[in-house]
């Protein structure tokens, strides 16, 4: 599977409309930390390629990607910066007549159609909550904290002949220990750390910060990791001292696991 970073930014992306601190300025003036709202491309021999989230970005993030259609995805939560790129997916297939597929565990599905009622003229979405899969792909989602936001689920895909296992949890701070327990044995782990070190508690906070992604990483041992869902905090250009193992992604990276 080819795995493309279309977005790699939270839920303000990089450079953040009323900002003018170097990261941000950065952004704009050369582009290394120039982020779009996180979601992932996943493309597969013999597959239509598949979205994993659909944030505001969408339109851009098709354009630079040469895609003219998609024609399915999942989602993690309903909030904007995942979801927002619905509306004008579907507007695109109401003018292509073309229909999509949209799986997510069935409370997402509730609040999507919550936020965007017209979108289920357009979309067929299949509820996750039982299972799923991408061609030789069998994927599980589950629920996970998603602090004072509320919660948002993890996706994990395990390839039935390969052995091959990776996971996509962007949106997670302060995991239960039953909600690392499918973090287990990973080969590959995509996490969501959205600032260097915050100095605020975990309950007041949303997402894990580098420091705490890797103390996650030290405990469920994946042997490679992605930090993604990255806000004008985190600077490509600096050296933070990862382990050999874990980089932070830059928009348009790919990988192929
Ligand atoms: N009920 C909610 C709460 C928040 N949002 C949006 O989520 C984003 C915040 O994301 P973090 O990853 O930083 O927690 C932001 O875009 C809020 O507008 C929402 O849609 N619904």
């Amino acid at each position: 599977m080819n795995i493309t970073f279309m977005g790699t930014g939270d839920s303000m992306g990089t450079p953040r409309v009323y900002c003018d601190c170097v990261v941000c300025v950065e952004a704009r003036e050369t582009g290394v930390n120039r982020r779009l709202r996180s979601s992932l491309l996943l493309e597969e021999e013999g597959e239509a390629p598949l979205l994993l989230d659909c944030g505001p970005d969408w339109r851009e993030q098709m354009e630079v990607a040469g895609l003219r259609n998609v024609k399915q995805a999942l989602l993690t939560h309903a909030h904007f910066d995942h979801i927002g790129g619905l509306p004008e997916w579907a507007d695109a297939c109401r003018w292509t007549q073309a229909a999509a597929s949209i799986g997510a565990p069935r409370e997402v599905v509730r609040d999507v159609l919550s936020r965007f009622p017209w979108v289920d003229r357009q979309f067929r979405f299949e509820t996750s909550d039982e299972g799923a899969s991408y061609g030789d792909w069998r994927i599980m989602s589950w629920r996970v904290n998603h602090g004072k936001n509320g919660y948002s689920y993890a996706y994990r895909f395990d390839h039935a002949s390969r052995g091959v296992k990776w996971a996509y949890c962007s949106d997670a701070i302060d995991l239960t220990e039953e909600q690392k327990a499918p973090l287990a044995g990973l080969d590959l782990l995509v996490l969501g750390t959205s600032f260097v070190e915050e100095p605020y508690p975990m309950n007041t906070r949303s997402v894990y910060d580098m420091k705490e992604g890797l103390a996650l990483v030290k405990e469920i041992k994946p042997d490679s990791v992605v930090f993604t869902h990255l806000s004008h905090d985190v600077d490509l250009r600096c050296d933070y001292g990862l382990p050999a193992h874990v980089q932070i992604a830059k928009t348009g990276l790919k990988l192929t696991i």
